[in-house]
């Protein structure tokens, strides 16, 4: 699958359904293998942007998830977590461009906190240092969503694939544990408090950011700004 933005086009890497079965809750339901998810990894809407969004050590992703569910659970993102950029890990922002996501967020290795951000059209979802994270469609409706992150490291999915993925998976019936885990905390279900830290509204573009990208710098220089990124989750 290819995008056309202006009269640049990307190619999509697909991710596959056979690719999720270790992080499935019922891989026994895969019957034929079909894409999963498309990421447009690296793009950019204007040519002189793209050096602009390099020198920064940044990078700008926009991910297609249609709707689809494999047994009882809503389709999802494989999920890792990301290496440390210093004290902590690189944290990353996603946003909804269309459809609705869970950002299913899980703290450390060893999951001392579990929370579940619901975000819509316009919305966008910091994942604080530390948080592993696996995105969800709950819809019968495509999800689109783009986000940016660093350009400097590589994800690490062994602890997804070791446990059959995040501590809970989202289905028809609601959340359920995943058993791999042992004692897990309850799910937290969260909002994103995301306008003081990006100084954006909900109907202002993230890909805006292109012309301020200082205002990313916390994005590969998390360990200053990681207490105010985790305070961005709002449980009510
Ligand atoms: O790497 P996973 O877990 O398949 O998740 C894919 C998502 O992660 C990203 O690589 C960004 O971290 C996006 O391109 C994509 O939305």
């Amino acid at each position: 699958m290819k995008i056309k933005i202006g009269d640049l086009v990307f190619e999509a890497e697909i991710r596959w359904v056979e690719d999720l079965k270790p992080v499935l809750a019922y891989p026994e339901a895969v019957e034929k293998n079909f894409p999963a998810y498309y990421m447009f990894r690296d793009v950019y809407k204007r040519k002189e942007d793209k050096e602009a969004i390099a020198e920064h050590g940044l990078r700008y992703d926009l991910t297609y998830i249609p709707p689809a569910k494999i047994g009882k659970e809503f389709i999802k993102t494989y999920g890792h977590y990301h290496p440390k950029a210093n004290s902590v890990s690189y944290p990353e922002v996603y946003e909804v461009l269309e459809g609705r996501a869970i950002y299913l967020l899980q703290k450390d290795i060893e999951v001392s906190r579990v929370v579940a951000v619901f975000a819509e059209k316009g919305d966008k979802v910091i994942i604080p240092p530390d948080y592993g994270h696996v995105t969800i469609n709950p819809e019968d409706k495509p999800l689109k969503m783009a986000n940016w992150v660093s350009r400097n490291f590589k994800s690490i999915y062994e602890p997804y694939t070791e446990r059959r993925g995040a501590c809970y998976y989202y289905t028809v019936e609601g959340w359920l544990k995943n058993e791999k885990y042992g004692k897990i905390p309850e799910l937290e279900i969260a909002k994103c408090d995301f306008e003081g830290i990006l100084g954006l509204s909900k109907d202002e573009e993230m890909y805006s950011l292109v012309d301020d990208l200082k205002k990313l710098e916390f994005l590969n220089n998390p360990e200053k700004y990681a207490e105010k990124l985790e305070k961005t989750l709002r449980v009510d």
